[in-house]
């Protein structure tokens, strides 16, 4: 056996020019879609290992709020969803992909983000997500968010878009994300209100989100 040869190779100056630009709309707009940011058999992989997971019946219904005021509320949200772990190849990939872009982030920004969580998320057909912001304004909990679409084959008529607001208007939508797979969406999570539209078939994703020490705090926020 010679050496061994990575699982996904990635192209790493593309990946560099691409958290670059990144990094210029977030610090303009506060938001940026990256078309084609995870390579294809990365994302075959991940959607695989995310089928599995949801024929082994991992994938519960996704809660709304934190801790202890988490509950389910099918009213507003209702993918089901799996944390992700770094010990399958195809996931921990993912993880290193996203390290990679907390580290461009931090270095273009100075944002300070330490941590990344991620789950897979399955939104069935007619399923949706209200609109909603990821983290409480001055909370510093969520700061960045991320999205990775999964879904092979996906056209405008499937639906299912990813729709971001305006931070101020928030009744003013700013654009449409149609969740092509491959495709990465990120945003900043306490000003961007956003909401996932019924798509018409099963649509698949990894929703993901970069967080900070809460200042002040000598103890990291526990992973959930
Ligand atoms: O799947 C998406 O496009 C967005 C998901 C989302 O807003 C969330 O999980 O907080
Ligand atoms: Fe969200």
């Amino acid at each position: 056996m010679g050496d061994a040869e990575p699982a996904f190779r990635l192209d790493h100056d593309k990946i560099a020019a691409l958290n670059a630009r990144i990094a210029d709309d977030l610090y303009v707009q506060g938001w940026s879609i990256c078309p084609d940011y995870v390579p294809e058999n990365l994302r075959t992989a991940l959607l695989a290992d995310l089928a599995a997971q949801e024929e082994a019946g991992r994938l519960t219904l996704a809660a709304v709020g934190r801790d202890a005021a988490q509950t389910v509320e099918t009213a507003i949200r209702n993918d089901r969803t799996l944390w992700l772990a770094g010990r399958d190849l195809a996931p921990a990939a993912y993880l290193d992909l996203m390290g990679r872009l907390r580290l461009d982030l931090n270095r273009r920004l100075i944002l300070g983000l330490f941590e990344y969580e991620a789950h897979y998320a399955r939104y069935d057909a007619g399923g949706f997500y209200r609109k909603h912001v990821d983290a409480l304004h001055g909370e510093r909990n969520r700061v960045v968010s991320t999205v990775t679409y999964l879904t092979p084959d996906w056209v405008e008529s499937d639906g299912g878009h990813l729709v971001l607001y305006d931070a101020v208007d928030q009744d003013r939508e700013i654009t449409r994300v149609l969740p092509v797979a491959g495709t990465l969406a990120v945003f900043l999570s306490e000003d961007v209100p956003h909401e996932v539209l019924p798509p018409a078939r099963p649509r698949n994703s990894i929703a993901g989100w970069f967080r900070c020490n809460p200042s002040g705090e000598d103890r990291v926020d526990p992973l959930r």
